[in-house]
């Protein structure tokens, strides 16, 4: 049998990031920035309130009080966005909203609670210092200034200040586009009946959102009943919008495990038996004249998703371009014992607790009970030569919070 770091370094060394293609800014998102953005404008790109109030001049509003409020007519008014009163003369003032550009000739803006709100004649009871609630152009960010660098992950923030400089396209490694296939005769889709010996295909729905959750745009084909020419063309259609492909099922000692014979027609997949409980049988290579890559994951829910979270998550980083590849690992102690296969890395479900820095091994071991696995947070992680595991012992615990 082969060991899990080889399979999963052999896996890696085929896996290149992708290549980076301009997107449109949402599509961006999740993506990693491939270029340094500079702004092309100073930002806030003009003087502008900071308060919705007057725009003053200093001289005016000198010693302004409760007690002897100075008196200006109101000779205007600027909503944002208004671009219509260029200069205020001495002895006068305009009402100015948040946003909106200062006039020429302000010194500061008076907030709205330090007058009596007046609109042809303000009375003012507080004087305001010198620039006081005005934002001064460039004063954020000025025009050549990098405002991200190559290499930054673009998460909701950081499309929101390329937005505000007015980038609506930037250079990113794209997501990888993973296809999702089911294969099985005794699958059926949600929403019809499972009939005597079918089962609902749950493993292209939890492959699809694990992909997604690892920085993926998943494609979720559904069943090909197991049919080696119906696999065949599946996967044909698909690998067209394909950059990563993954299968379930049909990869074992089965008589009817099509997946293996089918793929040895279409590229280079090559299939092991790798030191590992659950998630054994595993299938790895190229199909198609792009090479494009595709794993072939055991068809027990659990064994498919140990095997993602193993061999498939860290490629879709690699192929994201982003760091780090591997899940998390912590050390934590163990609340309950549990024996283990020897020869083969074991794991098992748990719930991890941070706090206390403990581990507790949920539900069975056995791998088509995906309840448990749902109930977990963690794989507690058996290394190949340790058969039990006692109460109290640390062990190494795979996190799988989302990162
Ligand atoms: N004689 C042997 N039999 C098996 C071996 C072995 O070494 N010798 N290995 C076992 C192990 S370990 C695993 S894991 C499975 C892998 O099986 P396959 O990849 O061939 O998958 P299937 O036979 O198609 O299905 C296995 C199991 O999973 C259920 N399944 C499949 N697809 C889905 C799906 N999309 N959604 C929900 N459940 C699914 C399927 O109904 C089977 O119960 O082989 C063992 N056998
Ligand atoms: O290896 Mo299978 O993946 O144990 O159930
Ligand atoms: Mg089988």
């Amino acid at each position: 049998m082969k060991s899990v770091d080889n399979h999963l370094a052999e896996v890696l060394a085929d896996i290149e990031p992708l290549a980076p293609m301009d997107l449109q800014l949402l599509d961006a998102h999740g993506c990693l920035l491939t270029e340094d953005v500079a702004a092309d404008r100073d930002l806030p790109a003009f003087d502008n309130s900071a308060m919705d109030g007057y725009a003053v001049r200093l001289p005016d509003v000198t010693g302004a009080s409760e007690e002897f409020p100075a008196l200006l007519p109101v000779v205007g008014d600027i909503m944002a966005g208004s671009a219509q009163i260029e200069r205020i003369n001495p002895g006068t003032c305009v009402r100015i909203m948040t946003g909106a550009p200062v006039p020429a000739g302000a010194d500061a803006i008076v907030p709205v609670e330090w007058t009596d709100g007046g609109i042809t004649q303000v009375r003012i009871h507080r004087a305001p210092a010198e620039g006081q609630f005005i934002r001064r152009r460039g004063t954020h960010i000025r025009a050549g200034e990098v405002v991200l660098r190559a290499g930054t992950w673009l998460g909701a923030t950081q499309i929101g200040v390329l937005a505000a400089i007015g980038r609506d396209r930037v250079k990113v490694r794209p997501k990888p586009r993973v296809v999702v296939v089911s294969t099985g005769s005794e699958l059926v889709e949600l929403g019809r009946e499972a009939g005597p010996g079918q089962i609902h295909d749950s493993n292209s729905f939890m492959l699809a959102a694990a992909a997604v959750e690892a920085g993926a745009v998943a494609y979720r084909v559904g069943i090909v009943p197991d049919d080696a020419e119906q696999l065949l063309s599946t996967l044909e259609d698909q690998l067209g919008r394909a950059d990563l492909v993954i299968t379930s099922g049909g990869v074992s000692q089965g008589a009817y495990d099509t997946v293996k014979e089918t793929l040895s027609r279409l590229g280079t997949v090559g299939f092991d038996r790798v030191a590992m409980n659950p998630g054994m049988p595993q299938g790895f290579g190229t199909i198609g004249t792009e090479a494009v890559p595709i794993f072939t994951l055991p068809g027990n829910p659990v064994s498919a998703y140990v095997s993602f979270e193993v061999f498939v998550r860290p490629a879709i980083r690699r192929m994201l371009g982003v760091e780090p590849l591997h899940r998390p690992v912590v050390q934590a102690r163990c609340l309950q014992a549990f024996s283990s296969p020897e020869g083969k890395r074991q794991y098992v479900r748990g719930w991890y607790d941070a706090e206390a820095e403990t581990v507790r091994p949920v539900g069975g071991h056995a791998s088509h009970l995906i309840g448990d696995l749902a109930q977990a947070n963690a794989f507690i992680v058996v290394p190949e030569e340790v058969t039990e595991v006692k109460r109290d012992d640390v062990v190494d615990v795979m996190l799988l919070e989302r990162t």
